[in-house]
């Protein structure tokens, strides 16, 4: 009897997705580092802000010096001078004074506030102030952002811009990063044809090559394209052999199930010290996903079905994808928020199920509506905004009931 054989729950399978080894690190300039991970920790050798900077214009000050202040009853104070853009101030304040000073400008020793200009009135060389500042009001510190032998990051985070930007304040233009898997993808089925080909009757157009392709890019890998393979059990070797060779990370979609035709496994398997994680995962959709190790690398046989394949590549391969790249913790996977379902969503105990849904909200609160399409339509994932997760010890999810929602990137 044909079946599946080494069934794993998502969280089995992801454990050992981790335990896959990390690709080398290469040293990036800050403009090449964009989305990728951090393979150390950063460590700041500087404060940031260096020095303690005004963020209005206006005049330095001890703040103290301004209590009581009001429009009738302004507080005279004696402007001692200037203070020069980028300039270390040639004096320091005394109770009593005042320094004009511009938005970033470098705070005098002895201020510890900003008056803004429009509460102020200048003239023969006192200001009125009009009205009192707080301590450290209009001020950001030295070290504020970060101090001086601190982490700044712990090794696993992805770079944003705003990552780049505490660097480049830093001063760091050098970044050590996990380098991006080559993901190898091809497609099998006799029914398959190329995008660009003609349709002939009976034939579909491969839809996998394609989203998984384009998933791979948006997860940081490098993917290259195999092509369609007929269901003949010899060309799929020869053609999981060389693709497998020339990549970290294999995908191959449909042929993951149990029929006389899917020969995914058997061409897994023939590989030269393969070893087979699952064949069956208990989660709808995707139970026929394969995952094989060969080495250092991977191979997944995804199912067919061209809604599960794309799930399951964000569920399973997206993780492993962003862990080979240094991905560590919550990084390696989509973001996750709370929703109230929109109506009763049943599931069956034994397995974990990820609803497609869209997301709107109300006075409640964010809403998951469910999509209820059929894992072979492609439109049930371009509506999606994310997956709604019923856990595997579950009966469903009653409508206005709170419900885990991944989001889609
Ligand atoms: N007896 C059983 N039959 C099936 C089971 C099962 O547990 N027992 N599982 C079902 C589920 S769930 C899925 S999903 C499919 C997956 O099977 P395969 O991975 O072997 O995929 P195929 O049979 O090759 O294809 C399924 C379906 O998807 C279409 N397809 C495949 N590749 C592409 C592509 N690149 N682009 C667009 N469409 C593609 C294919 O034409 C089929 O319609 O098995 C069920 N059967
Ligand atoms: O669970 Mo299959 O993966 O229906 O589509």
């Amino acid at each position: 009897m044909f079946t599946f054989f080494k069934v794993k729950k998502v969280a089995e399978v992801l454990e050992e997705i981790t335990k896959f080894p990390m690709l080398p690190e290469e040293s990036l300039g800050l403009k090449e580092a964009l989305g990728r991970y951090l393979a150390k920790d950063i460590l700041a050798k500087e404060d940031l802000p260096p020095f303690s900077r005004a963020t209005m214009d206006g005049y330095a000050v001890y703040a103290r010096d301004t209590f009581g202040a009001r429009e009738s009853e302004p507080v005279i104070l004696k402007i001692k001078g200037e203070i020069a853009m980028g300039e270390v101030p040639s004096f320091s304040l005394a109770s009593g004074e005042a320094a004009r000073i511009a938005t970033g400008g470098m705070l005098p020793e002895g201020a510890d506030a900003v008056v803004m200009l429009e509460y102020t009135e200048e003239e023969k060389g006192i200001i009125e102030v009009k009205r009192p500042v707080a301590p450290y009001e209009n001020v950001i510190f030295k070290g504020e952002d970060f101090e001086k032998g601190t982490i700044v990051f712990p090794a696993g985070i992805k770079i944003t811009p705003a990552v780049i930007g505490v660097l480049s304040g830093l001063g760091i233009t050098q970044v050590e990063v996990g380098q991006r898997p080559k993901v190898g993808i091809l497609s099998t089925g006799d029914e398959l044809v190329l995008p660009e080909k003609e349709l002939p009757l009976g034939k579909i157009r491969d839809i996998n090559s394609y989203t998984l392709y384009s998933a791979s890019l948006e997860s940081g890998a490098i993917p290259t394209l195999y092509g369609i393979v007929p269901d003949v059990k010899e060309k799929l070797f020869v053609k999981v052999e060389k693709a497998i060779q020339e990549n970290d990370v294999l995908l191959i979609s449909g042929g993951s199930s149990v029929g006389t035709r899917d020969f995914t496994l058997e061409a897994i398997s023939r590989l030269p010290e393969a070893e087979l994680i699952c064949h069956g995962v208990a989660v709808k959709p995707g139970k026929p996903t394969i995952l094989g190790q060969v080495g250092s690398k991977a191979i997944f046989g995804l199912p067919g079905q061209v809604a599960s394949a794309l799930l399951i590549f964000y569920i399973m391969v997206r993780p492993l994808l962003l862990h080979m790249q240094g991905a560590k913790g919550e990084h390696l996977f989509l973001r996750k928020i709370m929703a109230y379902a929109a109506r009763n969503i049943p599931s069956t105990p034994g397995r974990e199920d990820y609803v497609r849904v869209k997301l709107s909200f109300s006075e409640k609160g964010v809403i998951a509506l469910p999509i209820l399409k059929k894992s072979g339509l492609i439109s049930s994932m371009a509506e999606a905004h994310g997956f709604l997760r019923i856990p595997e010890n579950s009966e469903g999810i009653y409508e206005g009931e709170l419900a885990e929602v991944f989001l889609l990137p």
